[in-house]
């Protein structure tokens, strides 16, 4: 079965593998959302099946929660959980600092919250995920459906302020509604080709009234688990300063395979 699967799914597969491997008997897990995410949470189902491993999952979207009760991870909220030992969660965007963009899955609101109040962040990606300089993918920002207009002119209006080249500002649509968040939020994405700044940018994008957050990670990623297609993965760990090159295989995964339909 696993050779059926196309080489960025092998990618993202391996990554979810090697990183669900940093989960220890017990811990308190944040389950990040999107495709790669998802092959994550089916691989710790399978560690919590094959080797009895106990984990209570915290997950980051209504998706999420829908695919780790499907498989039988035991979940409760980030208020009952209060803190965490251990996020796993997809980029959509990482660079050498491991400052990410995510929510291209409209999930970044709760992965942010989530991945903050964690002890450690791992994200898993397979390479085309890895960019010099973040900006080629839109950055999200979620805004509340009041006045969400003003708010977008508010955020071209800081693009221009900020001397940011690219300034084109899209609502995310769903067909032919706007897409709605998991809060009830509208997500404009930001077309910014590059950004130069991106602390600087999240500072300021969250201070227009409106806007309830970004897409912009900064210091909250510790790890990065890089998944190639034909098994190989580098494990970054930016506060240890190390890079560890890792393979996994593809065999005696036909169960984890047999569940796919993300
Ligand atoms: O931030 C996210 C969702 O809000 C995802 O992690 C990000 O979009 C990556 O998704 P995928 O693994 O499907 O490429």
């Amino acid at each position: 079965m696993a050779a059926d699967l196309s080489p960025i799914d092998k990618a993202k597969f391996v990554a979810a593998k090697r990183a669900v491997e940093f989960i220890e008997d017990g811990m308190r897990v944040g389950l990040g959302t999107g495709s790669t995410a998802a092959w994550m949470v089916r691989c710790l189902a399978e560690r919590m099946r094959e080797e009895g491993l106990r984990v209570t999952g915290v997950p980051t979207s209504s998706r999420t929660a829908g695919l780790a009760r499907q498989l039988g991870i035991p979940i409760t909220s980030l208020d009952e959980a209060r803190w965490l030992d251990l996020t796993i969660d997809g980029a959509d965007e990482f660079d050498h600092d491991l400052a990410l963009i995510k929510g291209g899955g409209g999930a970044l609101l709760q992965e942010k919250i989530v991945a903050t109040a964690s002890d450690r962040m791992i994200v898993i990606a397979d390479t085309a995920k890895e960019v010099a300089q973040l900006g080629g993918f839109p950055l999200p920002l979620e805004v509340i459906p009041f006045g969400w207009q003003t708010t977008k002119a508010l955020i071209e209006e800081t693009l221009v302020s900020l001397e940011v080249l690219g300034r084109d500002v899209t609502l995310r649509m769903n067909g032919e509604r706007p897409f709605v968040t998991d809060e009830g939020n509208y997500i404009v994405d930001l077309h910014l080709g590059r950004i130069g700044n991106p602390r600087q940018l999240s500072l300021v994008v969250n201070q227009i009234p409106g806007v309830v957050e970004n897409g912009l990670f900064i210091d909250i990623c510790d790890i990065v688990v890089i998944g190639h297609g034909d098994g190989r993965v580098e494990v970054r760990d930016i506060n240890a300063g190390t890079v560890e090159q890792d393979r996994v295989e593809f065999a005696d995964t036909d169960n984890i395979f047999a569940d796919l339909g993300d």
